[in-house]
């Protein structure tokens, strides 16, 4: 790799000392006998200047026509000056052009073009800062569960993704052709998850999750990243407590090590900040009386969509968790409330801002035959379920776990538009390419 200086190492303490800068030209702006030629790498901008009686006319000329996203290496002597970007320049002496663009198919400023243009270009797109800095983000957040589930003795794990059932509901199942059978791409590494609790006990898995949902929401994809927790011996309420303090680990984490990323989508902090333990809890029957009071034509038993959702968050300022659905609009899996059958042990956490759901979780049911009455109740072959309803013939125990939507996380912390903006190359049912 070439010996060189990074943008964001550029500063007025290297006055006068000579460096090698490796990047693309951001911006290329000719002032008389000088270009100031912005360029970019992947730590941040800086500010070079070309004089013409520094580099001689050949690469005046060869400069002065440098397009956006050129790629090339310059060397030259930093100049401390308070103008510049980071107060520092750098005067080049020699330029040397790895290729040349004329013509950057995406506008200086992003935000002027459609997002099917953007979309189209996600390719060339992904190097902008704002998306590299959504990348940073994300990573972050994921690193930061990464601690959070090491120092709390959880054990990773690594699922199939190709399977042979569903987890929730076979309408939004992507089927494959598997030599001479059927198969499925994963919606969730949930069922596998419950057989690796009885060696492990606390496990999770971050794996990508399909949904054939034919939905075009703002929050929905057809693939996205799922982080999931199973834990034996633990009920609904114990796995809430370990959600609530994931996602504020999570979030304060990021917000110390990423300030400058976040800032760059959101001015206000608050409901970040606000996020930690313990989140307040509602159950289905107050969402329902709550989105009733605000005039929301919703009767108890319906499920809660976006936009009742969206509408429920405006009551908080932090996450949030909604308890107690009612069993038919809930999966098969889901443990019945012994105190009303009518429900089951299930909760889902809410992002506020409008942002809704972004973790879905439950206490399993483990007794066997209540679960073949489950699998029958909703269709589907308990003959498909073998291997997973032997879990509970071979020593069941009560279990809980969830799944956290990656990118539903990432679109409210960076307040995004679109989750498609939170995943490198979004999948939805309109778009599978690049
Ligand atoms: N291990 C578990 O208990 C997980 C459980 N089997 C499950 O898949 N629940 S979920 O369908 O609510 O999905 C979980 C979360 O996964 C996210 N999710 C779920 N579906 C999507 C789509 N289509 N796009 C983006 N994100 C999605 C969203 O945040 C949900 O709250
Ligand atoms: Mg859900």
């Amino acid at each position: 790799m070439i010996e060189k200086t990074y943008c964001q190492d550029i500063k007025p303490e290297l006055d006068g000392k000579r460096v090698k800068l490796a990047g693309w030209v951001y911006s290329n702006m000719r002032v008389g006998k000088k270009i100031f030629l912005w360029i970019r790498d992947s730590t941040g901008i800086i500010q070079t200047v070309i004089a013409k009686n520094v580099v001689g006319e050949d690469v005046f000329e060869t400069a002065k026509k440098l397009g956006r996203e050129s790629s090339v290496i310059v060397e030259g002597i930093v100049k401390a000056d308070e103008r510049a970007p980071g107060g520092a320049e750098v005067h080049v002496e020699k330029l040397k052009v790895i290729q040349a663009v004329s013509e950057f198919p995406i506008p200086e400023n992003p935000e002027q073009a459609s997002p099917e243009l953007l979309l189209d270009y996600r390719h060339l797109h992904i190097r902008s800062p704002k998306v590299s800095a959504i990348m940073r983000v994300k990573e972050t957040l994921i690193m930061a569960a990464r601690e959070w589930l090491l120092r709390e003795g959880w054990h990773e794990v690594f699922p199939p993704i190709l399977v042979t059932g569903a987890v929730e509901g076979g309408a939004t199942l992507f089927k494959l052709k598997y030599f001479d059978k059927v198969a499925y791409l994963s919606q969730s590494a949930q069922l596998y998850l419950e057989a690796a609790i009885f060696g492990l006990e606390k496990v999770w898995s971050l794996t990508p999750s399909f949904r054939a949902e034919k939905s075009r929401t703002r929050r929905h994809l057809t693939e996205f990243w799922h982080l999931e927790l199973e834990a034996a011996w633990m009920d609904l309420w114990d796995i809430m407590k370990v959600e609530e303090e994931l996602v504020s680990y999570m979030v304060q984490r990021t917000l110390e090590l990423r300030k400058k990323e976040i800032e760059m989508f959101r001015d206000d902090l608050t409901t970040l900040k606000n996020t930690e333990p313990p989140f307040p809890r509602i159950s289905y029957d107050e969402a329902i009386e709550i989105l009733q009071s605000k005039g929301v034509k919703i009767e108890w038993g319906d499920d809660m969509g976006a936009d009742e959702e969206r509408v429920l968050t405006q009551e908080f300022d932090r996450p949030f968790f909604v308890y107690g659905y009612p069993k038919h609009i809930k999966a098969f899996y889901m443990k019945e409330d012994p105190n009303d059958p009518r429900k089951v042990l299930a909760a889902d956490m809410l992002a506020p801002e409008g942002y809704g759901e972004i973790i879905g979780g439950s206490e399993r049911e483990d007794n066997y035959d209540k679960l073949v009455q489950r699998i029958k109740e909703e269709g589907m072959d308990p003959k498909d379920y073998e291997w997973y309803l032997d879990l509970r013939k071979y020593g069941s125990v009560p279990h809980s776990g969830f799944g956290l939507g990656v990118e539903r996380l990432v679109a409210w912390v960076l307040k995004l538009d679109h989750i498609r903006w939170a995943t490198l190359f979004p999948r939805t049912p309109a778009r599978i390419y690049p």
